[in-house]
């Protein structure tokens, strides 16, 4: 892990998908400490983004660095750094909770005992526990983000990358998840989170980037990029927002 480095570093990301680029040209710095906000229109290209910062997706160019260790060419040592919540992940769903926390604390080698205990207060704090036998495929959407957020923070990692973490989650327990992040980054740790809802990073982050068209047209401190008005005005702005809204659909008030 290099000294000073920046918590993730993304260099010339590129990433096409037949004819269709999907990530053009992709460089951003999360620092070590900060509180990222990844904001972008549907399509704009931030979950591919993500998971090639990840590992989870190889890019067609580009590089990422997650404290220094660059993920494609040391991704063991990388991966040990960072705890993802990938889009749809993909988990055993036949497992409850607790046998899915075990299965994958001690695939990321982690000791038995340290396991559970530390399986037994995320469930608590994620308010999972009293689904403790209830395997995960009857999990509802928003208690799969719940236990993805769990098997992400098992490991104790310094970096979280998080795909839509607060997507589909009830208010009580996006409340739970805003407390579990802001404590992880008052320890230390670093946040990249993607995400449709501007309140939502204004009130959370520390630095924003806006991606569109898989470009990354702002970036920087929240207060830098939004120079004294909204986010949101910012952000329609950058991203081209279309005003046909008020036309068309006639039918629908006829
Ligand atoms: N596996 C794939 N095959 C083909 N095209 C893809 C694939 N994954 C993503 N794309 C395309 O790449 C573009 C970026 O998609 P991506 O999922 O990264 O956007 P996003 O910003 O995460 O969108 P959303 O906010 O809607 O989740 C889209 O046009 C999408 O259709």
């Amino acid at each position: 892990m290099a000294e000073g480095a920046p918590a993730l570093r993304l260099v010339g990301l590129r990433k096409r998908f037949g004819g269709h680029t999907a990530v053009d040209g992709v460089d951003l710095v999360v620092p070590s400490g900060s509180f990222y906000g990844l904001v972008g229109p549907n399509g704009a290209g931030k979950t591919t983004a993500l998971s090639m910062a990840v590992g989870l997706l190889r890019p067609d160019a580009g590089s990422s660095a997650v404290f220094g260790v660059d993920v494609w060419s040391d991704p063991v040592r990388a991966k040990a750094l960072v705890g993802v919540l990938p889009d749809g992940m993909m988990l055993p769903e036949r497992l409850t909770g607790p046998e899915l926390l075990h299965y994958l604390g001690r695939l990321r080698g982690l000791p038995s005992a340290t396991v559970d205990a530390r399986a037994e207060e995320l469930l608590a704090v994620l308010e999972l526990d009293e689904a403790g036998r209830t395997p995960v495929i009857d999990y509802s959407t928003g208690m799969r983000k719940k236990i993805g957020l769990a098997t992400a923070l098992l490991h104790a990692p310094r970096l979280l990358v998080l795909d839509e973490p607060f997507e589909a989650v009830d208010p009580v327990s996006a409340a739970t998840i805003r407390v579990i992040l802001r404590r992880f980054v008052a320890a230390g740790g670093s946040v990249v989170f993607s995400s449709h809802v501007m309140a939502l990073v204004e009130q959370l982050c520390d630095h924003v980037g806006v991606i569109a068209g898989g470009r990354v047209p702002a970036a920087g401190p929240v207060e830098e990029v939004r120079a004294g008005r909204g986010l949101e005005e910012v952000f329609v702005e950058l991203v081209g927002g279309r005003t046909g809204g008020e036309e068309g659909l006639s039918w629908l008030a006829s």
